[in-house]
C-alpha cells in the first residue's frame, strides 16, 4: 500500500495495513478487497497489462478546524473521494456496469456499517488502459451514484463529474478538489510550506507573482492579499478549473489561472506581463507570440527529451500527449483586456511596469523544471528572486545548476544526439546543459529549507531561494 497522511493509494492486490495511511483510506481498501474477492473481473496485472481492477485512490477532506482538532487522526475529515482505477479494455459493457453498481452498494454498506459511518462524498472510476501506473489527465472519469448516501454533499452529483469534487482548508481558505487535481495531503504542512515560500519571495502590493505548476491554485491564492497580483500556470485542466473556482468562493480577485503547460508559454507570460521589449535571441527558444491568442504557444527545448532516462522521457511524451491541446484559460476574459484591466494603474495607464517586484514561486513534479521554462526564467531580466518548492532533490540539483552556473564566455550549441549523454546523471546533464544557457545572469541560491510534509516517510518537500 502506498500513500500517507490523508491520502491512501492501493494497488488492489497489495495490504492494507500501512501506519503511513490514514485510519479511513484503511479501511476502505479493506472493504474494496473483500468486495474483489467476489468480483467476475480480473485484478489487472501490471506484467502483462490485462485484468480490470487497478488501483483504489481515496481523497479525504476536512472540515475546517484547528491543529489541535486534527490530532484525534480523522475525526475532522468530513468528505471521502474514492477513485478506482480500471482497465475496461475487452470488458463487456453489461458485466462492467453491473459490477460497478455492485461495487457502488458494497462502497455504501461498508461506510455505514463502520461506526461511526465513514464519510463518502464521491465514487469516480478512471478508465486506465495504458501500462504506467500513473493515468494520463485526460483518462476518462465517471462519477457513480452513491446508493442512499450519507454524505451531506456529493449525493447531487451522481453522473455529474463536475461536482465529483471534495472540499478541503489551508490558511482559512476553502479549496474544492477535482477527482484528478493534485493537492498536498498533509494541509497542516503546506500551510506552513507556503507562508514559508511567501516569506522568503519577500511580498508586497507591488509584486507580480508567478505560481508555476499550481495545482488548484493554493500557493497563489493564499499569498494573494500579500502581492499586487497571481499569475498561476497548470497544465491539469481540471486543477485549473479548481482555481478559478476556488478564486470565486474565496471572494480573491487579483488571480489569473492559464491552462497549459508552464514550457509553452513561460516565456510569452513574462514577455506579456512585464512587458519589456526583449531581442528574440535573448530567449531563443521563444517564438513570437501574439498577445491575443489565448493559445500562447512556444517553441520547446525538446533536448532534455532526448537525453533524459528512459522512464522519464516517457513520462515527458506521456504528458505531452495529454496536454496537446494546449487550453489556456483567462478567468473567461479576452487576455488583451484583461492584462489591462488587471494592470491598469490609478492614473489609467495600462503599462505592466507597475510591478516593481517580479517573483516566481514554481512547485514542480519530481522531474523538476522543462529546460524551456528554466531557459525562460533565467533570461527574463525582470525576475529577481524565485523561491523553488521541490518533492524531488536530485531534480531540484539539477535545475539548480542551470539557473545558478555563471554563463560560458562562448555559448556552446546543445549536442542533442549525444548519446553519451544517456547515462549522465541528472547534475551532470544540467551542467552540460548550462553551457548552452545563452548569456543570462545567473541566480544564487541563497538558503534551503526541509519541510517534513511526510512524516514517516523518506520524503519530503525542500524550498530553496534563488537571488541574483
Ligand atoms: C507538486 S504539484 C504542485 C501543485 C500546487 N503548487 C500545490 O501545492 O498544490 C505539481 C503540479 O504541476 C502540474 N504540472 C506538471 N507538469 C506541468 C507542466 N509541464 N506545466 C504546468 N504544470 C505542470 C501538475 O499537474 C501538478 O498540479
Amino acid at each position: 500500500m502506498l500513500g500517507n497522511f490523508r491520502e491512501g493509494v492501493t494497488a488492489v492486490e497489495e495490504p492494507v495495513d500501512c501506519p503511513n495511511v490514514s485510519p479511513i483510506a484503511c479501511k476502505y481498501a479493506s472493504v474494496f478487497q473483500q468486495f474483489l474477492q467476489h468480483s467476475s473481473l480480473q485484478i489487472w496485472n501490471r506484467f502483462n497489462n490485462t485484468g480490470f481492477w487497478r488501483q483504489l485512490t481515496v481523497r479525504e477532506g476536512r472540515k475546517p478546524g484547528k491543529a489541535a482538532e486534527v490530532e484525534n487522526f480523522g475525526a475532522n475529515i468530513s468528505e471521502v473521494l474514492l477513485m478506482v482505477q480500471v482497465c475496461t479494455v475487452g470488458i463487456d459493457d453489461e458485466v462492467l456496469n453491473s459490477e460497478l453498481e455492485r461495487m457502488a452498494q458494497v462502497f455504501t454498506a461498508g461506510a455505514t456499517a463502520n461506526s461511526p459511518s465513514l464519510p463518502l462524498t464521491a465514487l469516480v472510476i478512471q478508465d486506465h488502459k495504458g501500462i504506467s501506473n500513473v493515468a494520463p489527465a485526460d483518462a476518462p472519469l465517471r462519477s457513480l451514484p452513491i446508493p442512499k448516501a450519507e454524505s451531506d454533499s456529493g449525493q447531487d452529483a451522481a453522473n455529474n463529474i463536475v461536482e465529483a469534487r471534495i472540499r478541503d482548508y489551508i490558511s482559512n481558505l476553502q479549496f474544492c478538489i477535482s477527482p484528478t487535481a493534485f493537492f498536498q495531503v498533509n494541509t497542516l504542512a503546506a500551510e506552513k510550506l507556503y507562508s514559508l515560500a511567501g516569506d522568503w519571495a519577500d511580498l508586497g502590493p507591488d509584486t507580480l507573482l508567478f505560481d508555476i505548476c499550481c495545482g488548484t491554485g493554493t500557493i497563489g491564492l493564499t499569498l494573494a492579499h500579500r502581492v499586487g497580483m497571481v499569475v498561476g500556470i497548470e497544465m491539469n485542466a481540471s486543477a485549473v478549473s479548481d482555481a478559478h473556482r476556488n478564486a470565486e468562493i474565496n471572494g480573491i480577485k487579483n488571480c489569473r489561472f492559464i491552462c497549459a503547460k508552464a514550457e509553452d508559454v513561460m516565456g510569452s507570460l513574462l514577455k506579456q506581463y512585464l512587458n519589456v521589449p526583449q531581442k528574440q535571441d535573448e530567449i531563443p527558444n521563444a517564438s513570437e507570440s501574439n498577445d491575443k491568442d489565448t493559445t500562447i504557444t512556444e517553441e520547446k527545448d525538446t533536448s532534455m527529451d532526448n537525453v533524459s532516462d528512459p522512464e522519464e522521457s516517457s513520462n515527458h511524451k506521456l504528458e505531452n500527449a495529454k496536454g496537446a491541446s494546449g487550453c489556456a484559460e483567462y478567468g473567461g476574459q479576452e487576455p488583451e483586456s484583461h492584462l489591462q484591466k488587471s494592470c491598469t494603474s490609478e492614473s489609467g495607464n495600462t503599462s505592466m511596469q507597475q510591478f516593481k517586484n517580479v517573483v516566481a514561486i514554481v512547485d514542480p513534479p519530481r522531474g523538476g523544471l522543462h529546460p524551456t521554462v528554466i531557459k525562460a526564467l533565467r533570461t527574463h531580466p525582470r525576475l529577481r528572486r524565485l523561491v523553488y518548492i521541490s518533492c524531488n532533490p536530485e531534480s531540484l540539483v539539477a535545475n539548480a545548476i542551470e539557473l545558478c552556473t555563471p554563463s560560458a564566455d562562448k555559448t556552446e550549441k546543445g549536442n542533442k544526439n549525444n548519446r553519451a549523454w544517456r547515462n549522465m546523471s541528472s547534475a551532470g546533464l544540467a551542467r552540460h546543459r548550462a553551457k548552452s544557457m545563452p548569456q543570462s545572469e545567473p541566480f544564487r541560491p541563497v538558503k534551503a529549507m526541509a519541510v517534513d510534509l511526510f512524516p514517516h516517510t523518506p520524503h519530503c518537500e525542500m524550498v530553496m531561494l534563488l537571488e541574483r
